[in-house]
């Protein structure tokens, strides 16, 4: 018998640009229109669902370094992480919809901003570790790790509207999960960075469970913190989940996507998770989008208590003819 004790504050970020693909920002009211709130208090979670940011349009926003559209990336952040810092104030695990992956720099920003260190596990076929000057594409989000890790401080410019942004993360608090498409000056940040890391090669070859086993070793090796999800859902297989920005083959399984997220739930110090990437104009046919947005709900069903197995209240009793 399972109790579920889960508290969740839900907020969606409806926003695209720190890449270049419209879309992406219609990820937090499809995921909403799947059923996410109904079908997590239908395993017994309280939800609070405090809707959707608004982010103004930003006039003449100049490259800064390779960074392409500092200023907007910089206010939304600015935004969400305001947002998150209050949702974990009052008491709930939080949920981040996206909205593109750079929306992890406020939603991480936010949660280390109510004091406690955290653990951060980066599921995703990317490392988006690019600082501003080692981007190849320009996209900020495919840099976001590299704003909010502690030894990266040095390699950042600065940029206009992220004054307010100070690093939070330390590099051995940090665990990747689902690498497959790494730049080489990121896999140079990686080593250097001695950065814990499971790509799909250490998932084949270990399989989720050690893999996760593994995870958690690392994560509590020291003190136990609260953990940071971040899952893009290009971590898993684009058979699965093609509606997204930069799909890459190989991915996780379904299975394997909901393991990572009955583990991590299992530990009970899940205590925020992001849900990014997910973009209807990328899924090729209707049944693409649904099958990618199903996933993106499931697994945040997996982050808040739902198991394969099943489950069943407290007082149930087989009824007597
Ligand atoms: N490494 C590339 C692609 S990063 C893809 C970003 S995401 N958030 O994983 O979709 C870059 O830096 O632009
Ligand atoms: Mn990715
Ligand atoms: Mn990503
Ligand atoms: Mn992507």
């Amino acid at each position: 018998f399972r109790r579920n004790h889960h508290s969740v504050g839900i907020i969606g970020a409806p926003f695209s640009k720190g890449q270049s693909r419209d879309g992406v920002q219609l990820g937090p009211d499809l995921i909403r229109a799947a059923g996410l709130v109904e079908k997590l208090k239908g395993q017994g979670c309280t939800v609070k669902d405090y809707g959707n940011l608004t982010f103004e349009e930003v006039a003449k926003d100049e490259t800064t370094g390779r960074a392409k559209r500092p200023r907007a990336v910089g206010q939304a952040n600015k935004q969400l992480s305001e947002a998150v810092r209050k949702i974990k104030n009052e008491g709930h695990a939080c949920v981040m919809l996206g909205g593109d992956h750079s929306l992890a720099i406020g939603s991480i920003h936010g949660h280390a901003a109510c004091g406690t260190q955290l653990s951060v596990v980066w599921v995703d076929a990317h490392a988006d570790i690019n600082t501003p000057l080692t981007t190849p594409t320009g996209n900020i989000h495919g840099q976001p790790m590299s704003y909010l890790i502690h030894e990266l401080r040095s390699k950042i410019p600065v940029m206009p509207n992220f004054s307010w942004l100070k690093p939070c993360i330390a590099a051995e608090d940090v665990v990747y999960i689902g690498l497959r498409d790494v730049d080489p000056e990121e896999h140079y940040i990686l080593k250097y960075l001695g950065i814990k890391t499971f790509s799909m090669t250490e998932v084949d070859y270990l399989g989720i469970a050690k893999v996760m086993e593994q995870t958690c070793d690392h994560i509590f090796s020291k003190v136990k913190k609260p953990i940071h999800l971040s899952y893009d859902i290009d971590a898993l297989d684009p058979s699965l989940a093609p509606a997204t920005g930069t799909p890459v083959v190989g991915g996780l399984t379904y299975r394997e996507g909901i393991y990572i997220t009955e583990h991590i739930c299992q530990t009970g110090l899940l205590s925020a998770v992001d849900m990014v990437e997910v973009n209807p104009k990328r899924g090729g046919t209707d049944n693409g989008v649904r099958s990618t947005v199903d996933a993106a709900v499931d697994l945040l069903l997996g982050c808040f208590g739902r198991v394969r197995e099943g489950s069943h209240s407290a007082d149930y009793k087989i009824p007597d003819p």
